[in-house]
C-alpha cells in the first residue's frame, strides 16, 4: 500500500495551471514543482544542506547509472539511496529506458527488455520492467517510474506504434512486478511519439491499468518547442486531473512556464546544472554566459534581482575568473546560482497560483526578458 496521494488545491482562470500538492512517504513537494537531477546520486557540485537551502522539495535519481555503479544492492546493504547520499526528502529514479538509449552500447531491444553494453566497461546487462522495478525498490525512491522506451525523434509512425505498445505492455509488468508493501508510489509514462492517437491510445492503456501519477515520456528529444507544447496540448487534457503530471527532461525556464499553463505539476531537466559547468547562467532577464570578455572587470553580481547566496556575495568578475581558471568553486557558485533560479522560478508560479495571479505573473517573466534580449 503506498502512502501516496496527490490534491488539487487550485486552478488558475485564464489556463490549465494547477496548483497542487503531493504526500509521499518522505514528506510534502509543493507543486508545480522542478527536481533537480542527481543522476549518479548527487546533484553535482551542490551539497544536500545548500539543496535543501534553495528550496529543493525532491530530486532524481537514476536506475541506470546507479545499477551500474556501484550497484543497487551494494546501495540497498548500506540503507538505500537516501542514507547513502545524506538525502531525506523524496526521491524519483527514472527507470533506465531512456538513460540505455542515450549512454549505453550495441543495445538489443526485444519484448523481454533492454540488452546493452555498459557505457563505462563494456559489461553485458539486461533491463526489464521488472529488474527495472527491483533496482529502483533497492534504491528505496520515493517515487518510481515505469520502464519504457523513449521513442528517438524523429521515428516511423509504425515504430512509433510498436514500441509504444510494448511499452504499455511493460507498464503491466512493472506494476505487477511491484513489491507488496512498498511505500513507492509508481508512475506510468505515457509515449506515442508527435501522433495524437498514439498518444490517446497509451494514455488509455495506462488509465486502465492504473498508476499514482502519469507521466509524458518522448519529449526533449530534440523536437521544436512548438511541436512539444502541441504533444502536451493533445494529451494532458486526456489524464485524469486529481493525479500529478510530470513531463520528462523539460526544460528551460520558457519550456517550465509554458508547461504549467498547460497543466503540468512536474518537471526535470539537466539545464540549471549542466549549463552551470558550462559557464551558463540563468537570470530573470535570459541566460549569461560568464566567460564573455564583458565581464572581467564587472562588479555586479549575476543577477542583481537574485536573492542567492552567491549573488549575494560575488561578482560577475569573479565568477568569469573561476570559469576561466577552471577552478572546482565555479561548478560550485555557478551550480547553486541556477538551481536556486529554477527553484525560485517555480516558487513564484506557485505563490502567483495561490493569489489567483499566474497570468500577470506570466506576463511579467516574458515582459522581463524582452526588454533585456540576451
Ligand atoms: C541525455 C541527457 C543527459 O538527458 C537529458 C539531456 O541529455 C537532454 C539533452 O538536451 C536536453 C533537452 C538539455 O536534455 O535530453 C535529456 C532530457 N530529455 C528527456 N529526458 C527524458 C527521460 C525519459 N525517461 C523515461 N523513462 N522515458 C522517457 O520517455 C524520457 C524522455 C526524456 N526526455
Ligand atoms: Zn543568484
Amino acid at each position: 500500500m503506498t502512502e501516496f496521494t496527490f490534491d488539487l488545491l487550485a486552478t488558475d482562470s485564464g489556463s490549465a495551471a494547477r496548483r497542487g500538492r503531493m504526500t509521499t512517504r518522505r514528506g510534502l513537494i509543493e507543486t508545480p514543482i522542478f527536481m533537480p537531477v542527481g543522476t549518479q546520486g548527487t546533484v553535482k557540485a551542490m551539497l544536500p544542506e545548500a539543496l535543501k537551502e534553495i528550496g529543493a522539495q525532491i530530486i532524481l535519481g537514476n536506475t541506470y547509472h546507479l545499477f551500474l555503479r556501484p550497484g543497487h544492492e551494494l546501495i540497498r546493504n548500506l540503507g538505500g539511496l537516501h542514507r547513502f547520499m545524506n538525502w531525506d526528502r523524496p526521491i524519483l529514479t527514472d527507470s533506465g529506458g531512456f538513460q540505455v538509449f542515450s549512454l549505453g552500447a550495441l543495445r538489443k531491444i526485444d519484448e523481454e527488455g533492454v540488452r546493452f553494453q555498459s557505457h563505462l566497461d563494456g559489461s553485458s546487462h539486461v533491463l526489464s520492467p521488472e529488474s527495472s522495478i527491483a533496482v529502483q525498490e533497492a534504491l528505496g525512491a520515493d517515487i518510481i517510474m515505469a520502464f519504457d522506451e523513449c521513442i528517438p525523434y524523429p521515428a516511423s509512425r509504425e515504430y512509433v506504434a510498436e514500441s509504444t505498445a510494448r511499452s504499455g505492455r511493460w507498464a503491466r509488468r512493472c506494476k505487477l512486478a511491484r513489491s507488496q508493501g512498498d511505500g513507492a508510489a509508481l508512475f506510468g509514462i505515457v509515449q506515442g511519439g508527435m501522433h495524437p492517437d498514439l498518444r490517446a491510445g497509451s494514455v488509455n492503456e495506462l488509465l486502465e491499468i492504473g498508476f499514482e501519477g502519469y507521466a509524458i515520456g518522448g519529449l526533449s528529444v530534440g523536437e521544436e518547442a512548438a511541436l512539444m507544447y502541441e504533444v502536451m496540448d493533445n494529451t494532458l487534457p486526456l489524464l485524469p486531473r486529481d493525479r500529478p503530471r510530470y513531463v520528462m527532461g523539460v526544460g528551460t525556464p520558457e519550456n517550465l512556464i509554458e508547461g504549467v499553463s498547460r497543466g503540468v505539476d512536474m518537471f526535470d531537466c539537466v539545464m540549471p546544472t549542466r549549463n552551470a559547468r558550462n559557464g551558463v547562467l540563468f537570470t530573470s532577464f535570459g541566460k549569461v554566459s560568464i566567460k564573455q570578455a564583458r565581464y572581467l572587470a564587472d562588479p555586479l553580481p549575476v543577477d542583481p534581482d537574485c536573492s542567492c547566496y552567491v549573488c549575494g556575495n560575488y561578482s560577475r568578475a569573479y565568477l568569469r575568473h573561476l570559469y576561466q581558471s577552471n577552478e572546482i568553486l565555479s561548478s560550485v557558485l555557478n551550480t547553486h546560482h541556477n538551481l536556486h533560479y529554477y527553484l525560485g522560478l517555480m516558487q513564484g508560479v506557485r505563490d502567483a497560483l495561490d493569489g489567483g495571479r499566474f497570468g500577470e505573473f506570466k506576463k511579467d517573466f516574458y515582459r522581463k526578458r524582452a526588454d533585456n534580449p540576451s
